[in-house]
C-alpha cells in the first residue's frame, strides 16, 4: 500500500512506479511513494544543480523500462542515462542505446528549416530552402531542388551551403529513428550529448513528432513516453512546437513527457502550466521560484519556497489529478546513477 501519485492513496499499485517513500520530520521512512503510469502525464521536474533531477529521471526511466504497454524514450543531453543498461539491482531494466541519432529531413516544415539554418525566410537563400524544404523529404533532394533553380548565383550558394552545413550535423536520414523502431518494449536512450543545439533540437523534434503522430494515426499500440533532461535547451529552440503540441494535446493520444530543469524559468509557461505533475528538489533562484510561485495551485496553501526540501534526493510533488502535496525522498537507482560532479578528491583516490 502507498500513495499513487495521479491515482490518490489506497489505489492499487499496479502499473505504478516505485520512486520513493514519504519524508517524516524526524528522518524516519514512510510509505511507498509511486507514480501512475498507466493514464498520459505530463510531469515536471525540477531544482537546482546537483540535487537529483536527473537521478530522479532515472528512477522513473528504470520503472517505465520495466512497465508494460509504454514506449519510454529518453532524449539524453549529457550522456548520463547509458548507464541504465549496466546490470540492474533486482528486476532487469530493458534498454536500447542510441548513440548516432538520426531523423528524416521533412519532420520539419518550411518555418523549422529557415531558422534551424538560422535563415530568414525573407531572403533570397531563406526562400529557396523553404521552398525545397516544402517539396522534397530528403536533404539530398532539397539541395538538388536549390542548385536547379533559376535564383542569383549568390542565393543559390548560400541556401546550398546552409543546407550542407545541416548535413554535416549527420542527424538527418530518411531511415531515421521514427515511431515503429521507438516502439518497442524496451527503453530507448537516445543520446544526443556529442550534438550542437541545432541538430540537438532537429532530433528532439523528430522524435516528439513521431510519437505523438504515430499515436494520432494509430499506427502504434503502446503509450509513449518521452522524458528530456535540461528541458530549457529545448524550449529554447525548434523543438518547442513539438513540446507544445505534447503538452497541450498528448492527453487524447496518450502521448506523455516528462521534463527535467535546473531552470524553469526558462520552460515555457506552457510547460509549468500543462503539467499535472510538478517533483520539486531544492531550489533558490529567484526567478525559477517566481516562475513556480505563479503557478501554485490553490490548494497549497503555503508559498512554495517554504515547502522545499534540503538535501539531494529530496523532493516536494505537486500532484494535480489528486490535489495533493507531498514531501518524499527518491528511492535509489537501482542502475548505476550516470551523473553528478566530478570529484577532484574521489580521482585522487583512484590514483
Ligand atoms: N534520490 C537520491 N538518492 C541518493 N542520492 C541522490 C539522490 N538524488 C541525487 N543524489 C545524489 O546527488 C547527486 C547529484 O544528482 P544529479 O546528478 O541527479 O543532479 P542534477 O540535479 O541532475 O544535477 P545537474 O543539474 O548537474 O544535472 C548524485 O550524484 C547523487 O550522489
Amino acid at each position: 500500500m502507498g500513495f499513487v501519485i495521479g491515482r490518490g492513496a489506497d489505489a492499487a499499485t499496479e502499473q505504478a512506479g516505485h520512486v520513493g517513500r514519504y519524508r517524516a520530520l524526524d528522518g524516519s521512512q514512510g510509505t511507498k511513494l509511486y507514480l501512475d503510469l498507466d493514464g498520459p502525464h505530463a510531469t515536471l521536474i525540477v531544482g537546482k544543480r546537483g540535487y537529483g533531477k536527473s537521478f530522479t529521471m532515472g528512477v522513473v526511466a528504470e520503472e517505465l523500462a520495466r512497465a508494460a504497454g509504454v514506449t519510454p524514450v529518453v532524449i539524453d543531453p549529457m550522456g548520463v542515462f547509458s548507464t541504465l543498461a549496466e546490470p540492474a539491482d533486482g528486476e532487469a531494466v530493458p534498454v536500447e542505446v542510441v548513440d548516432e541519432p538520426a531523423v528524416s529531413a521533412d519532420v520539419l516544415g518550411p518555418r523549422s528549416w529557415c531558422s534551424l539554418l538560422g535563415l530568414s525566410a525573407e531572403t533570397g537563400a531563406g526562400a529557396l530552402v523553404w521552398e525545397a524544404a516544402q517539396q522534397h523529404p530528403t536533404l539530398a533532394d532539397m539541395r538538388r531542388h536549390v542548385e536547379q533553380s533559376d535564383a542569383p548565383d549568390t542565393d543559390r550558394r548560400s541556401a546550398v551551403n546552409h543546407i550542407d552545413l545541416a548535413d554535416t550535423w549527420g542527424v538527418f536520414d530518411p531511415d531515421g529513428l521514427d515511431a515503429s523502431t521507438l516502439a518497442s518494449t524496451e527503453i530507448t536512450v537516445v543520446d544526443v550529448s556529442g550534438l550542437d543545439s541545432a541538430p540537438m533540437n532537429a532530433v528532439c523534434r523528430g522524435i516528439a513528432e513521431a510519437l505523438y503522430r504515430a499515436r494520432v494515426d494509430d499506427r502504434i499500440d503502446r503509450l509513449p513516453w518521452l522524458l528530456i533532461d535540461e528541458a530549457h535547451t529545448f524550449f529554447d529552440g525548434i523543438a518547442e512546437d513539438a513540446l507544445h503540441t505534447v503538452l497541450t494535446r498528448g492527453r487524447a493520444p496518450g502521448v506523455s513527457l516528462v521534463l527535467a530543469t535546473q531552470r524553469p524559468s526558462a520552460v515555457s509557461e506552457i510547460a509549468i502550466s500543462q503539467s499535472d505533475v510538478l517533483v520539486s528538489h531544492r531550489l533558490t533562484a529567484g526567478a525559477d521560484l517566481e516562475a513556480l510561485n505563479a503557478a501554485q495551485p490553490t490548494y497549497m496553501n503555503d508559498s512554495f519556497d517554504e515547502r522545499l526540501p534540503t538535501d539531494p534526493g529530496e523532493v516536494v510533488v505537486i500532484d494535480d489529478a489528486t490535489e495533493t502535496i507531498h514531501a518524499a525522498q527518491i528511492r535509489a537507482r537501482d542502475t548505476p546513477h550516470g551523473g553528478g560532479s566530478p570529484s577532484a578528491r574521489e580521482l585522487a583516490d583512484h590514483e
